[in-house]
């Protein structure tokens, strides 16, 4: 079993279409770009009029009781939330986004040379999700699991030390919140720091894994037929994206309408993986989400993918389940979830479920009836 995420798609290998159209050139979408029209659901409602239809906005200043009475709210209804008052430096954002954009801006053909190897996780391509779709997205990333040195030398043979560092520093500000936002999810669900051994010492989350996904999404001359990234859930506990002041992320409720995550300049928005959806036996649902492109600029977003050590088994809580609440899910690990997941993609959570929706009700929050894209 891979002990490392690095290692984790080792036995599923991919082999994607490297060979992108340069989207810098591009006037317009080719026919192997072209999805079916993306209508824009979105309403004013989406921008903050009507509180219940716009996504939760949490201050982490705020009193604890209340941050995690929010968090409750939050992940019971929406499975995303944005949150200000975070901690991470306003700075340290601004660097992430200009040694990304520095990165994305390279000739293809030098991108190319960091590439990520068919059974690799790290490097540079285009998304892993594609092997399911048939028509491309209009977007390109770079993913870094462990150290970004091999593949940025690769980019930047003189120069790739300040693009390490940065990335380096910020994952460590990711880990350090994520484990904060874990601790007030299942705080919020009424679990403590001896219900969850994995966590470690303190509940510090030291061995816990994490990686980070660098997406561009280029300005398109065609958006309503181009897709930056189809819906899909993360197969994380949870996800941290900066999207910084351009939006193109939306979001949906119980597999309903699109709903537009507007930018808050220096907020990061919270996503529930389908690990935490397991950890929680459903309580906390993970969030189909998909990003869409615009004609007007180009749009980076910085996905924090978080996880727990790659060898614990992830299970229903114990202390959330009961004869009412049987365990929905058998345990797995993040490196066995993240081979299913390469295998069955959207069908992943139910292909891990126990025991059939009560009252033959169905589980929308399973996303396998879902249609993505
Ligand atoms: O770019 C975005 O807004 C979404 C990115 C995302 O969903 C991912 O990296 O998993
Ligand atoms: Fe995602």
């Amino acid at each position: 079993m891979p002990a490392r995420l690095s290692e984790a798609f080792i036995n599923h290998p991919v082999h994607l279409n490297q060979n992108h159209v340069d989207f810098n050139s591009a006037k317009e979408v080719p026919d192997s770009y072209t999805w079916p029209p993306i209508h824009d659901d979105s309403s004013p409602a989406d921008y903050g009029y009507d509180v219940d239809s716009s996504v939760p906005v949490i201050d982490l200043s705020d009193p604890i009781s209340s941050v995690k009475g929010q968090i409750s709210h939050a992940c019971e209804s929406w499975g995303v939330f944005q949150i200000t008052n975070h901690g991470v430096p306003t700075d340290l954002l601004e660097k992430v986004q200009t040694e990304g954009k520095r990165l994305f801006s390279l000739p293809l053909q030098q991108k190319l040379k960091a590439a990520r190897a068919p059974d690799g996780i790290s490097g540079y391509g285009v998304a892993r999700i594609s092997s399911f779709f048939p028509k491309l997205m209009w977007s390109e990333g770079f993913t870094i699991a462990g150290s970004a040195v091999d593949h940025a030398r690769k980019l930047w043979p003189q120069d790739y030390i300040n693009f390490c560092e940065v990335m380096e520093e910020y994952e460590k500000e990711m880990k350090l919140l994520a484990g904060r936002l874990m601790w007030l999810m299942l705080g919020s669900l009424g679990i403590n720091k001896e219900d969850l051994q994995w966590a470690g010492p303190e509940g510090k989350f030291k061995d816990s894994c994490g990686a980070l996904q660098l997406n561009s999404y280029p300005a398109c001359p065609d958006p309503d037929r181009a897709m930056g990234l189809a819906a899909h859930t993360d197969s994380t506990l949870l996800t941290v994206l900066y999207q910084n002041s351009t939006s193109g992320l939306q979001v949906t409720r119980d597999g309903g309408k699109w709903v537009t995550v507007p930018p808050i300049s220096g907020a990061l928005i919270v996503n529930i993986g389908d690990l935490l959806h397991i950890l929680s036996n459903g309580r906390y649902p993970s969030v189909l989400h998909r990003a869409v492109v615009n004609r007007k600029c180009h749009r980076l977003s910085v996905a924090y993918l978080y996880g727990p050590p790659m060898h614990v088994q992830i299970s229903p809580l114990s202390k959330l389940v009961n004869l009412n609440n049987p365990p929905l899910y058998r345990s797995v690990t993040w490196s066995e979830y993240l081979g299913t997941k390469a295998k069955h993609f959207n069908k992943a959570l139910s292909s891990v479920r126990l025991c059939a929706p009560l009252n033959g009700i169905i589980d929308v929050k399973d996303h396998n009836r879902v249609k993505v894209g």
